[in-house]
């Protein structure tokens, strides 16, 4: 996964006429000893990457962060594009990267891209986003928004440090494209774009190579997104972007009740190691150290795993909603909760039942009770294995069964989500899926 990267809005030429001006982008490196202070910081837990530019601005972007420098705060934006209705990981890593800027006192602003994402960002694309109509559009930035805002709200609340912080502010920049008249827009802008610059962008020059090659609409984007920089300079003071380029997993569940416990049980599945810890959360890395100290000790408790998809889970859905999914996952596991099983995909129920068998068994029609343990080798061949079941041993979806003849119900044996799970004794897991022929 990409980290962010920081662009930074300085002295310059571009927006001559539109005073104060300009953006140089004069290359990208890799942040090296030039990151100081907070950035440094930050690029030590492999949050920010790049830093762009780093050099050859009249401000140095290390200095524009830190306390004393006569540049504090600063007022930093990160772009989200509303392409779809729920926030994804990728968005979150970009967030948190807001929020640590904002922790150490700096004013940051969650821009949603209500007019950009009408035209679809071409970089990192080799084909054109499929068009998305301004309706949909819509309800998607209503959703975005409201998701950045809940976000922003749960970190003030619950994990704030005592330390004043800077604002968190949530906009649109559908608010000013609104309005804007075409031909005014070009009239005042367009002669400070250069073509030559435009077009040596590499997103642009991918795009133009591919078979398909590339729309007016999409090659405006990029107009779009500076004019956005250089809209919040002028009213917010803003000089520097927070930028990333990731495609990630969806947080979002289907239902309201399920949200919670999908999301809490992927982000188990999801963040696998220490880098996560550093780049989704705000633990201290002694903090980190310990907890990766631990772990080397006894790597099947999980430790890092459940404590970052805690940590996560808190700041996504609040502290409810970090107690409702640990709720549901102790329902799945000792109660008999047919609704939360229903909910879990395969993999989730493994990470759940850690030490259960895991069979794949084609569902032909009037598979019975005493099939199905034998097929999973859950139960001993011959009357021993029979006896198991008609002596109450076996349970199926949290549901005794002692009648080994009787054919599987769907709905009661065999969950929506085409998951059985067999219970042998009182600690003998079998997860079965079942593949329709
Ligand atoms: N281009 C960014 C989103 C973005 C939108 C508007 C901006 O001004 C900046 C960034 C993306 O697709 O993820």
């Amino acid at each position: 996964m990409a980290a962010p990267m920081l662009r930074c809005f300085s002295r310059g030429r571009w927006f001559g006429s539109l005073r104060p001006s300009g953006v140089l982008f004069l290359g990208l490196r890799e942040a090296h000893s030039g990151a100081r202070g907070l950035l440094a910081v930050q690029k030590a837990r492999g949050l920010f990457k790049e830093f762009f530019p780093e050099r050859g601005t009249k401000i140095e972007l290390p200095e524009l962060f830190d306390r004393g420098t006569g540049n504090f705060p600063q007022t930093i934006y990160c772009g989200f594009d509303p392409t779809a209705n729920s926030l994804h990981v990728g968005h979150l890593l970009a967030l948190l990267g807001l929020f640590h800027l904002q922790r150490a006192g700096h004013n940051v602003i969650a821009l949603v891209g209500g007019a950009t994402a009408r035209l679809g960002d071409p970089s990192g694309r080799t084909k054109e986003r499929e068009a998305l109509d301004a309706e949909r559009v819509r309800s998607n930035a209503r959703a975005l928004r409201q998701g950045l805002e809940a976000l922003g709200a749960n970190h003030q609340e619950l994990f704030a440090d005592g330390r004043p912080w800077g604002s968190f502010t949530v906009l649109d920049n559908s608010t000013w494209y609104q309005q804007q008249h075409l031909v005014d827009f070009l009239a005042a802008v367009g002669g400070h774009f250069r073509m030559g610059t435009l077009l040596s962008r590499l997103s642009v020059q991918t795009r133009l190579k591919s078979p398909e090659g590339m729309s007016l609409a999409e090659f405006f984007y990029q107009v779009l997104q500076a004019y956005d920089f250089y809209y919040l300079f002028q009213h917010y003071g803003c000089r520097v972007q927070l930028e990333f380029r990731h495609a990630g997993c969806f947080l979002k569940g289907k239902g309201i009740r399920d949200k919670n416990l999908v999301c809490y049980i992927q982000l188990t599945l999801y963040f696998l190691s220490q880098r996560y810890l550093k780049l989704f959360t705000f633990l201290p890395l002694p903090e980190i150290d310990h907890i990766m100290q631990l772990h080397e000790k006894e790597p099947e408790k999980r430790g890092p795993q459940k404590r970052l998809a805690a940590e996560v889970t808190k700041l996504v859905h609040g502290q409810e909603g970090l107690a409702s999914a640990k709720r549901w996952c102790t329902q799945a596991l000792y109660h008999s909760s047919i609704d939360a099983l229903e909910v879990m995909s395969d993999q989730e129920l493994k990470e759940l039942f850690k030490e259960a068998s895991f069979s794949e068994l084609v569902l032909d029609p009037g598979t019975s009770v005493l099939d199905t343990c034998r097929k999973a080798n859950a139960i001993p061949d011959g009357p021993r294995g029979y006896r198991m079941i008609t002596e109450g041993g076996v349970s199926i979806n949290h549901r005794q069964v002692t009648n080994p003849e009787s054919v599987l119900v769907v709905g009661q044996h065999i969950l929506k989500n085409g998951l059985s799970l067999l219970k042998i004794g009182k600690r003998n897991f079998y997860i079965i899926k079942w593949l329709q022929l």
